[in-house]
Parts: structure tokens; sequence; C-alpha cells
């Protein structure tokens, strides 16, 4: 589903890489999430994904084809919201259609009531954001990445901002959904417990430049429920992860 080949990038100005020779892949309907120190190049490679930057070597491919010349190949969520506030909670889901300008506006309105729907909110549909509390913006925030309809999502720390029992309801909503739609998902975190609960396989970022991720597989399947994190598999996984962030501390 995405594929790094080789990629160098580093911002103008600065004569050192952030990435040097970078190559991973994720397949089609993987949840993989990525962990590693702050500053290390994490959300510099959604903005190569979705072409806010460019690599000064190597090629990104989605589905097999470089990413330049394709359009609507990925959805990205950051870490806030991002919401309108003039824009009803409908009317901020229903944008990118509005951008890609393909459904007339009877269209628009329906595709973006289903997806309110997908995320519990048809009753909030012409509140303003404002009136939302903190997990309800993010599950608008979601909606409005599906409505992308690119089948790979870009999600960059989307509940970071959120107290702790939201985000634990978040985060099972979220499997939820990925369970229903198949998305293929790449989840940034700094929260290891968070990376091994949501994810098939964890990419470790593990040095500056990067220049290649520890990929390590998560011993649990799916459905998950907070229960197999207290599985031995995972507890040890979840001091494996922390253990490698803190080696390269020292
Ligand atoms: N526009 C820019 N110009 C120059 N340097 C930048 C720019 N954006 C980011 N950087 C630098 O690139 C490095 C990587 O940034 P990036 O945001 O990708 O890291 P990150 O791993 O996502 O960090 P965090 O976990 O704190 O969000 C940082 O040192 C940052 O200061």
């Amino acid at each position: 589903m995405l594929q790094f080949n080789d990629v160098t990038f580093s911002y103008p100005g600065k004569n050192f890489p952030l990435m040097q020779d970078l190559s991973f892949q994720i397949k089609k309907g993987e949840f993989v999430c990525l962990v590693g120190h702050s500053g290390c190049g994490k959300s510099t490679i959604f903005r190569l994904v979705n072409q806010l930057l460019t690599p000064n070597q190597g090629e990104i491919l989605v589905n097999g084809k470089n990413i330049a010349g394709q359009k609507n190949y990925c959805g990205y969520m950051p870490q806030s919201d991002l919401l309108f506030p003039w824009r009803s909670v409908k009317e901020n889901v229903m944008l990118p259609l509005e951008i890609q300008g393909k459904l007339s506006a009877k269209e628009r309105n329906e595709k973006a009531e289903e997806a309110l729907q997908m995320v519990g909110l048809s009753e909030w549909a012409d509140k303003s954001p404002a009136e939302l509390s903190g997990g309800m913006r993010q599950r608008a925030a979601f909606a409005r990445t599906v409505m992308t309809g690119s089948d790979l999502l870009l999600l960059d720390e989307p509940f970071s901002a959120l107290d702790y029992l939201t985000r634990l309801s978040m985060r099972e909503w979220l499997l939820q959904q990925w369970e229903q739609d198949k998305k293929t998902i790449l989840f940034i975190t700094h929260d290891v417990e968070e990376a091994v609960y949501l994810s098939n396989r964890v990419l470790v970022a593990e040095e500056i430049p990067m220049t290649s991720l520890s990929s390590v597989e998560v011993p649990a399947g799916y459905p998950r429920t907070r229960e197999r994190m207290r599985e031995p598999g995972m507890l040890l996984l979840k001091e494996e992860l922390i253990d490698r962030l803190r080696r390269k501390d020292g």
C-alpha cells in the first residue's frame, strides 16, 4: 500500500539529512504505529507522503505507483482537529467532497450524513464544533479524514490532546472503525502502550538520520480488548519498546 524506496530528505538550510536511504513498506489493511523520539522525523514522513514535502532522493509509492501525479490517495488527520469554527460539524465533514468537486450538493450532504452516523454524531450535525467535547471533535475530524475516500489514513498523534479516559475510549472506537472499514492506517504516537494496543506491527525510529525503521510484530490478533494488554507477550513487547527508545536517550 505504501512503500518508501531509499528516501533521503533534509530540510532546506539544514546541512544534515533527517532521513538517509530510508526504505520501509506498509501492506494493505495493516494498522501500523510509528514510535520514536521527539524530533526524529515522524511527522516529516507524513509530510512526504502527502507531498507537502518532496524527497531529495528516492521514491514513495502508493498502490505500487509513484505518488507524484497521484491525487486523493491518502487522508491525513493531525493532532489538533483543525475543524473550521465557522462551519457546522456536517459542513466540516463534507469539506473534502467540496474540494474534490465531483458530487452534487445533495450527494455531498448524504455522504456527510452517512459518515456522521458512522462516528455516532448524527445528532450533532448542525452544531458548531465548539459545542462538541474533545472526543467528539476528534470523531468528527476522523469522519472528515475518511471522507477523502482514501484507503490509506495517516493519523498524527490524534488522541494526544485528550484526557486519559477519553483517549482509552477513542482507541477502542478507532479499532472498531478500522475492523469495519479495512482501511490501511499509519498512526504516529509517543505512547508505547497505545502503539501496542492498536497495531498489528510497530515501527520504531531509533536513530537520526533515520536510515531504517525496526519492525516489531504485536503478538495478539483482533478484536483487541484491554484485557489482552495484560498478557505476558504484550507486557514484554511494551517493555522492549521502552528499552529500545531509552537506549537512544542514553
Ligand atoms: N519546516 C521545517 N524547516 C526546518 N526544520 C524543520 C521543519 N519542520 C521540522 N523541522 C525539524 O525536523 C525535525 C523533525 O521534525 P518532525 O516534526 O518530523 O519530528 P517528529 O518526530 O514528528 O517530532 P514530534 O514527535 O516532536 O512531533 C525536527 O528537528 C524539526 O525541528
